[in-house]
């Protein structure tokens, strides 16, 4: 079965103008999301990742400028399949025609992207009068059957609640019921699940799976954990200083990654063997965008630098048709260098634990609460 490009983003790069100087965020991206998939955009803090889902969005801030780059998105429009590159539509094109009616997105802490002051169900069924004109007894039935899709019990009753009367993970359901509202195509979750408890994080992410599952939705995780990406992502995209290091599909880089950033994003995931006090983060910090880049920038952190990593920064080395990575241990004439021991060991875990989901639910089991509010 041929796949079905949604997003398509080519050769994308965006600096922005700051006092001490441009600061180069987003190096090159290349990037494709598929209908019904879920792709994912791992890495640390100021790797570039939610400067990228902005530029989708056409939300970036004013002093920022998108250097080179295509972000080609197919969708219906008028009843006909269109492709339209994004980065041509102004801001205010964006705004009243793609952003939340086509492209929604789920923002890191659920309060700053609730109103206050305005009732939950109201919240729901703005986007969906301001996009459709949906009336507004067609709107409160939507929404009430929005809630029960996210879980929310007692869900008319909710409709007139604030959100200062909900609990945490109860606001962040009603984000992702407000950003499906509008019946988008892309949900973009810029890291849904960091302001929240392990616990409610599993649910939250098998409820974005289900509902993924009955409307096919495209789904962008942004996160610095590869740990929920396992569980959720068809393709991963591990980025580090602006840059996309390595990509492939989940089961590539989880089990034969390639570049030593994603073998350090690798051990320092917690797993069922290692204690979360035991755990490494990668040493050092990431480069200083405002600088320009010479040679690799993860080589001061990597303890597998070549010379030539100071000099020339890698080319994606093809790895499989799907699998690439911009590390020059790739090339033809580096040295061997195998996994870390650790990391090999950790892998083999990974393994036999995978094999334990083979033969239930597709990929994840859903909890007893979830089934029963689905
Ligand atoms: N408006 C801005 N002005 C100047 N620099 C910016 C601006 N927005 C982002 N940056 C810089 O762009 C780089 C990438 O930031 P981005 O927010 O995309 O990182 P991230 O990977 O999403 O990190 P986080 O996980 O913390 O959200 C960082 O160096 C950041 O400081």
């Amino acid at each position: 079965m041929t796949k079905e490009k949604v997003l398509s983003i080519r050769d994308l790069s965006i600096a922005f103008k700051t006092s001490s100087g441009l600061v180069n965020a987003v190096r090159g991206v290349n990037l494709d999301l598929y209908k019904g998939e879920t792709l994912a955009i791992v890495g640390e803090s100021g790797s570039g990742k939610s400067v990228t889902v902005k530029a989708i969005m056409g939300i970036l801030s004013n002093n920022g400028k998108i250097k080179s780059g295509t972000i080609e998105y197919t969708y219906e429009e008028n009843g006909e399949k269109v492709t339209k590159n994004l980065l041509d539509f102004s801001k205010k094109e964006m705004r009243k025609n793609i952003n939340g009616k086509h492209i929604a997105m789920v923002f890191q802490d659920p309060m700053t992207s609730l109103d206050p002051t305005m009732n939950i169900g109201n919240q729901i069924m703005e986007g969906m009068r301001i996009h459709y004109k949906t009336p507004k007894k067609e709107a409160y039935a939507k929404a009430v059957e929005l809630l029960e899709l996210v879980g929310i019990t007692d869900a008319e009753s909710r409709m007139s609640n604030y959100p200062h009367q909900l609990s945490g993970g109860m606001r962040q359901r009603i984000v992702i019921a407000i950003a499906l509202a509008s019946d988008p195509d892309v949900l973009i979750c810029d890291e849904p699940t960091t302001a929240l408890d392990v616990t409610i994080q599993a649910k939250i992410l098998e409820l974005i799976q289900s509902i993924q599952r009955k409307t096919g939705i495209s789904v962008i995780y942004i996160t610095h954990d590869l740990g929920v990406v396992a569980k959720v992502a068809n393709d991963v995209n591990v980025m580090y200083a602006g840059r996309i290091i390595e990509t492939g599909t989940v089961n590539e880089v989880f089990y034969e990654p390639r570049h030593p950033y994603t073998w350090g994003l690798l051990l320092a995931m917690p797993d069922l063997e290692t204690k979360a006090d035991k755990l490494e983060s990668i040493p050092g910090n990431p480069p200083n965008m405002e600088h320009e880049v010479v040679g690799d920038p993860f080589a001061p952190r990597n303890p597998y630098a070549l010379n030539i990593d100071l000099r020339l920064e890698p080319p994606m080395f093809k790895i499989s048709e799907t699998h690439y990575a911009a590390t020059w241990l790739l090339a033809e004439d580096a040295p061997d260098c195998p996994l870390p021991k650790e990391l090999q060991e950790r892998i083999e875990r990974m393994k036999r634990e995978d094999e334990r989901y083979v033969g239930t639910d597709e990929t994840y089991t859903f909890s007893e609460e979830l089934k029963a509010a689905l």
